[in-house]
């Protein structure tokens, strides 16, 4: 029987995860959704065909499955809010950054099956990419659908240490938003060399996804797909030194440990633990 799945807190993250199971054949009618705001509950429920409630209890009390998709510094409110309700038997998925699954277990209340999850938007094309880690309340067949969730909308993996969490964060999480930064730098200068935004986007994009598709597909190094694009004396050459001069390890290395830094710092502020 397919499990009724709530998404608290329908924003970026929540329709990109629903309409990537919708896409891939979850039932409308085994869907709620909650926000506060009624023009969003409407159109949410127009576009999607799926359940929206206002109240975040009747949400909690309906479904099997709970996705928590509201911001890391709304989490605590939000769950404490409906503790009550919690059963022993639902399941809990978070998506925000940094919080813990021992946050996460102390505020709702009692022994549940949490994991945490950090998913990214390219879900909602079946493009996405999650990491997941669970509380030892989870069983194997709650990790299998937990699997089997995510796989619907793309790819997971397991980790063993929550630590790498910050890690994933940083690597898959909010990488898409790097690689859009960088489409947008690639149009802007296609664009001061003449060309229209259309095909700039449309010629730019396509090399993105044909090299992706090259590094999954192949399973060649990276480095030998890059040399095999790069002739001595070329012109790919001259683009690589240009980012070597930059130091372009030092620009993604340096943009990769801010945001796992504030993954740790997400951590900290609302770490049951730490802050006990
Ligand atoms: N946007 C992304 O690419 C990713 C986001 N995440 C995580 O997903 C979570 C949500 O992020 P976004 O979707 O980007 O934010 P968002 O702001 O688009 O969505 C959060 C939604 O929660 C709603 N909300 C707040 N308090 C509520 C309450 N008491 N009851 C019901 N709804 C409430 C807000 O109105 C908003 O629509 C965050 O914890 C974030 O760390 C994780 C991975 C990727
Ligand atoms: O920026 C954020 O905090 C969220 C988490 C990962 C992607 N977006």
């Amino acid at each position: 029987m397919t499990p009724s799945i709530a998404f608290i807190g329908v924003g970026n993250m929540a329709r990109a995860i629903f309409s990537g199971m919708l896409a891939s054949g979850y039932p409308a009618d085994k869907i709620i959704g909650t926000s506060r705001t009624p023009e969003k509950r409407d159109y949410y429920h127009e576009r999607y065909g799926i359940t929206m409630f206002a109240d975040n209890h009747l949400a909690v009390e309906t479904a099997e499955i709970v996705v928590l998709c509201v911001k890391p510094a709304q989490m605590k409110a939000v769950v404490e809010e409906f503790s009550e309700e919690v059963r022993s038997d639902q399941l809990f998925i978070s998506v925000a950054a940094g919080v813990e699954l021992d946050s996460l277990s102390h505020w709702l209340g009692k022994p549940v099956a949490v994991v945490r999850s950090m998913p990214n938007t390219p879900s909602q094309i079946g493009a996405g990419m999650t990491g997941l880690i669970a509380n030892k309340q989870t069983t194997q067949e709650q990790k299998d659908w937990v699997g089997e969730l995510f796989a619907s909308v793309g790819h997971s993996v397991w980790v063993e240490d929550e630590a790498h969490m910050h890690t994933v964060t940083s690597l898959s999480g909010s990488a898409p938003a790097y690689f859009f930064r960088f489409l947008e730098s690639m149009i802007k200068n296609a664009k001061d060399q003449g060309l229209d935004e259309k095909t700039s986007r449309e010629l730019a994009s396509y090399a993105m996804l044909g090299a992706a598709r090259m590094v999954i597909e192949l399973e060649e190094p990276i480095e030998q797909l890059r040399k095999n694009i790069t002739s001595p004396n070329g012109t790919t050459e001259q683009a690589l030194l240009s980012f070597d001069a930059a130091n372009i390890d030092k620009i993604v290395a340096d943009a990769m440990m801010a945001c796992a830094n504030r993954s740790k710092e997400i951590s900290n502020d609302f770490s049951v633990k730490k802050n006990k």
